[in-house]
């Protein structure tokens, strides 16, 4: 399937934050968005989730226009940046609500076994991530969006995510953004820098540095 979003435009009050961007994910790649604090990174995911209306902005699946918030169809999932799951709601319980097979869970993440009749406060802040992460990656949704998915995670778990969201890429459309950009660059097949309102397709790393997204010379320190 292909996820298309173009001609967003966004507004907070008279402030221009998003203008003319097009973004297109499909099932079999992940799509990364680097951008610098306060570009529209997050604002761009809730407009193609469907929860925050922008000025303009049309969604395209499979070349076809859907006129309704994607979540109504329910073909999406997304993980915000700030956590979701209510902090008394029972680690067992997210499980059921999301459908997600929290045996499966449990075998690619054992230590979290003493933890199923407790809750969501109970956790870390890492760990509470790490189960909103993986709950997001293995919902019933064709199309997936992750706000910041490895800025709480140690590295092991970076790597586990990292190696979860590949597997899962090939039955799914995967859109990630992060200010951990070595992790974007090593997992996206296609990566689109916002700036200035509207993203750029990148097609070498070094443009990140023309850009001025990453000062010269980063990429090969
Ligand atoms: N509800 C809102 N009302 C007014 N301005 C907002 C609102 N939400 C976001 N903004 C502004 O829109 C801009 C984009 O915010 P957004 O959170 O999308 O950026 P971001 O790229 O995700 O940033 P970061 O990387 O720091 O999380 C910022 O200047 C922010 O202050």
């Amino acid at each position: 399937m292909i996820f298309e979003i173009d001609n967003v435009e966004l507004y907070f009050a008279e402030k221009q934050i998003l203008n003319g961007v097009y973004l297109k994910a499909e099932t079999g790649k992940i799509t990364g968005i680097l951008g610098a604090n306060g570009c529209g990174k997050s604002s761009l995911l809730n407009i193609f989730f469907g929860s925050l209306q922008p000025r303009h902005k049309l969604v395209r699946i499979d070349k076809k226009p859907y006129l309704k918030p994607l979540f109504k169809y329910g073909m999406v999932t997304y993980l915000p940046q700030q956590n979701f799951i209510p902090p008394k709601m029972k680690i067992e319980t997210c499980f059921q609500l999301f459908k997600v097979d929290l045996k499966e869970f449990l075998n690619d993440f054992p230590e979290f076994k003493t933890y199923t009749k407790a809750r969501m406060r109970d956790l870390s802040g890492g760990q509470q991530r790490v189960v909103e992460i993986y709950i997001c990656l293995k919902s019933k949704a064709k199309l997936i969006l992750l706000d910041e998915p490895f800025s709480h995670l140690s590295p092991l778990y970076v790597e586990k995510i990292k190696t979860l969201t590949q597997e899962l890429q090939k039955e799914k459309a995967i859109i990630l953004t992060d200010h951990m950009y070595r992790h974007i660059l090593a997992t996206s097949d296609e990566l689109y820098l916002l700036k200035n309102g509207s993203t750029k397709l990148i097609n070498k790393t070094s443009e990140l540095e023309d850009y001025n997204y990453l000062k010269a010379g980063t990429l090969y320190n």
